[in-house]
């Protein structure tokens, strides 16, 4: 009997693996044009995740066709996608086909939430998390925001500038920024007291931010996370990482051990604050947290679906996360550019100082030019950049907008794409298009929205925001595009009132690191600017 059944086993593993390697030599996006791998072990990957690759990022917006074939690990296929119906197919129409890419690796450094489910289980925690970002709860932010940005003014700024103008490290500040930001209306928690010389070196705020860069040092291994989530003795795979002799593993262990352990502790201190009665959900609920454990609690009231306090921790953990460093990457953006431009800053200021200090919600986004910079920022440099993945779960077809010349010389207006083919919604590639765009689309040009639409756009595209990617769109795009908004038109209002910002560092380089660029001199950190105070 067992002799059967290892002959059958055998069999099996035979045609698997004769499957296995057909398509690893054939494949029918063979037929799609890309550059040539540079590796066989790591095909295109070198140059595409190079920190500094935006050389190669250029040759494959300009060079083939919206759609291009790279290499990964071993032979791997990945499609690189900017055709606006093939987008459209991924992202909206049959969004069920491609599952969004790293959420094994979201659930293992958090647990179950919006940025580690799929399906129907995302779509519980997505109508559980949307109205915390309701227009009615932005408008309540607006006071949260002032008071944050005017700390950045007061504690951070105006001291290191009190004898005249000075080169000041803006990346420093504007980080510190966007993180008190979201600390105090995601989470009502303070990670920094905004004052001169007292940058507290916050354990949570530390961690926070060095999460994905422990996690991308294990990269090369990510494919193998959802065996990992399957394994059915995680006590064992703990006593692992414990002994092992890694220590960026264990350093990894200690930082979501931190992470969770102070969002649990948030949680739970904010349902003792309910049960004394010392906060009121109905009248409290300022941060978004606070909203969260509201409509959790409704929902459940009416008998429907709601968070349990281990949902509630991962998914306040993973919004902070995702608001944090695409945030910080979109204000030093908004800066370098305002340095860089002073007609810009000019306009800007003129709009600004004609309304009064404080504004509220509404006259805040009703401001044109405002508005047409921050779009114009979000456009030529998206900070979820080059791209968003995308893991294709069955065999598909993708319908092109414009058809690309195959390798073999034939026009193709479809693809077949086969299951497992990781796909890459190359974000900039689209804000960038020459055909949606015009010419001048890699121009800093914010008149080019006029009334909140592109002047030149005749293709619409299925992002949320403005036909750009930066937000994507469809089940998946950002829910908090709104609120980065705010945030950056807030900040702006307040320092260009106060502030001339002019001669950026010649020395600054924008570099990919992590998924999210942002600006370095010398390989550190910094946006280093002259700022000068203006009269009263
Ligand atoms: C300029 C700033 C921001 C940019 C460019 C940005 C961009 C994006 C993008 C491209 C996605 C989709 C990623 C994917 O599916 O692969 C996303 C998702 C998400 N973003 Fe943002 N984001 C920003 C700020 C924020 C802020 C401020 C928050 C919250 C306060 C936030 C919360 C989220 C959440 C929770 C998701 C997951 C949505 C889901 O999977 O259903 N983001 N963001």
């Amino acid at each position: 009997m067992i002799s059967v059944v290892v002959k059958v086993c055998a069999l099996l593993a035979f045609f698997y693996g004769i499957r296995l390697l057909r398509r690893r030599l054939y494949s029918p996006l063979d037929n799609v044009p890309g550059p040539q791998r540079s590796s066989y072990l790591t095909g295109n990957l070198t140059e595409y995740l190079d920190p500094d690759g935006w050389a190669f990022q250029t040759k494959l917006e300009n060079n083939y066709g919206r759609v291009v074939k790279l290499e990964g690990l071993l032979g791997t296929r990945i499609l690189y996608v900017f055709d606006p119906a093939a987008m459209h197919s991924i992202l909206v129409k049959d969004q069920d086909h491609y599952a969004k890419g790293l959420v094994s690796l979201h659930r293992l450094l958090w647990g179950t939430g919006i940025l580690s489910t799929l399906g129907d289980e995302h779509r519980k925690f997505r109508k559980m998390t949307m109205p915390a970002f309701s227009t009615a709860n932005l408008r309540r932010t607006v006071p949260t925001f002032y008071e944050v940005a005017r700390k950045a003014r007061d504690g951070l700024l105006c001291p290191l500038i009190l004898d005249g103008p000075q080169k000041v490290d803006l990346n420093n500040i504007l980080s510190r920024t966007s993180l008190e930001l979201i600390g105090r209306t995601g989470i009502g928690y303070s990670f920094d007291p905004m004052l001169p010389g007292q940058e507290r070196a916050d354990r949570y705020a530390q961690a926070l931010r060095s999460v994905f860069p422990t996690a991308f040092k294990f990269g090369v291994w990510f494919p193998l996370i959802p065996l990992i989530l399957k394994f059915p003795f995680p006590s064992f795979l703990r006593f692992m990482i414990n002994v092992l002799p890694i220590p960026t593993l264990r350093k990894a262990r200690d930082i979501t051990d931190f992470t969770t352990a102070t969002a649990q502790k948030l949680v739970s201190d904010r349902k003792q604050a309910i049960r004394e009665g010392t906060l009121d959900l109905d009248e409290d609920s300022r941060d978004i947290m606070a909203l969260l454990m509201n409509s959790s609690q409704k929902m459940a009231d009416e008998g429907g679906m709601h968070l349990t306090d281990e949902e509630l921790t991962a998914s306040t953990s993973m919004i902070i996360f995702a608001a944090t460093d695409t945030t910080s990457s979109s204000m030093n953006r908004l800066w370098h550019l305002i340095a860089q431009y002073p007609d810009v800053q000019e306009n800007l200021r003129a709009e600004i100082l004609a309304e009064p200090e404080t504004m509220d919600h509404d006259t805040l986004v009703a401001l044109p030019y405002l508005d047409a910079v921050v779009r114009e920022v979000l456009r030529l440099y998206p900070p979820i950049s080059p791209t968003a993945s995308r893991d294709t779960v069955e065999d598909s077809i993708l319908p092109l907008s414009t058809p690309i010349i195959g390798v073999d010389g034939t026009a193709m207006s479809t693809i077949n794409v086969p299951k497992g083919t990781p796909i890459s919604i190359a974000i900039a590639a689209s804000n960038h298009d020459k055909q949606i765009w015009g010419e001048d689309a890699l121009e800093f040009r914010p008149e080019r929205w006029i009334n909140g639409k592109a002047e030149s756009v005749t293709t619409k595209l299925c992002g949320i925001y403005g036909n750009t990617m930066t937000f994507l769109g469809g089940g998946r795009s950002c829910i908090g595009f709104k609120f980065a908004q705010l945030e950056m038109k807030v900040v702006a209002c307040v320092l260009l009132r106060a502030f001339k910002f002019s001669e950026p560092d010649p020395r600054i380089k924008w570099r990919m690191t992590d998924l999210i660029p942002s600006p370095y001199v010398d390989n550190q950190p910094a946006l280093p600017i002259v700022v000068e105070q203006l009269r009263p």
